[in-house]
């Protein structure tokens, strides 16, 4: 059993739980709110801007040129690809692009973008890889979840969104980080595989909550909501 594979079959509860999540669910049967998918997507914009910001900060703690290069491919992607799941959902609810960007992370994905760059900023790589993986990882397995529950057609209207995600590239993605986290978890000291182990199921966690904040499109309290007790 390889360390990766450890910690999919420890963390199988969230991974469920994200497949059964309504919002993903939503994708699936083609019906999500359009508020919800717009509070994604202005929460998404932001998390993938501190997603390459902690890609150069792997990259700052990587010795060896295949890290460095793999960061920087990554970095590439979620540049200039992964606008295009962005798009299909835009395109879904007819709103333009621009104006879903520049708006302040909500509590929730303000925790996440946090907690990656705590381990980012304080851990070794392979904790920083445990905090990064789950993100692409469980929306490769939803994009196949729902490619196998729902088979939707190209007139679907988020079959570029799934397809995107159940694609053989993020598979790639998820498959290399895997191996070099088996890699460096063989070296790694029990303590470290401990802090490696913390830092993978608090992103999971977060993948779930991360859906949640966007389909009850939660907010920071203000004195409105404080005051109305
Ligand atoms: C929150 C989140 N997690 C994962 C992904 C897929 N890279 C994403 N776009 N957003």
């Amino acid at each position: 059993m390889t360390f990766s594979q450890d910690l999919r079959d420890e963390n199988s509860d969230i991974f469920q739980a994200i497949f059964t999540h309504p919002f993903v669910q939503g994708i699936g049967k083609g019906n999500v709110p359009k508020e919800a998918l717009e509070h994604y997507i202005k929460a998404d914009f932001e998390y993938l801007n501190a997603f390459i910001q902690i890609y150069g900060m792997a990259i700052s703690k990587s010795n060896d040129r295949r890290d460095m290069a793999f960061f920087n491919d990554q970095i590439q992607f979620v540049l200039h690809s992964e606008v295009h799941p962005h798009h299909n959902f835009c395109e879904s609810i007819g709103v333009n692009y621009d104006e879903l960007q520049g708006y302040a992370l909500p509590p929730t994905a303000d925790h996440y973008v946090k907690h990656m760059m705590y381990h980012a900023q304080t851990g070794t790589l392979a904790e920083i890889i445990c905090a990064l993986l789950p993100c692409p990882w469980t929306y490769l397995e939803i994009g196949k979840e729902l490619m196998k529950t729902y088979k939707p057609a190209d007139d679907h209207p988020f079959y570029k969104w799934i397809r995107f995600y159940a694609d053989e590239s993020v598979e790639k993605i998820t498959t290399t980080m895997r191996n070099r986290l088996d890699e460096l978890a063989t070296e790694a000291s029990i303590m470290e595989q401990k802090r490696m182990k913390e830092a993978f199921r608090k992103s999971c966690q977060l993948e779930w909550s991360f859906w949640e904040m966007a389909y009850t499109r939660e907010e920071w309290p203000d004195a409105k909501l404080v005051g109305s007790r």
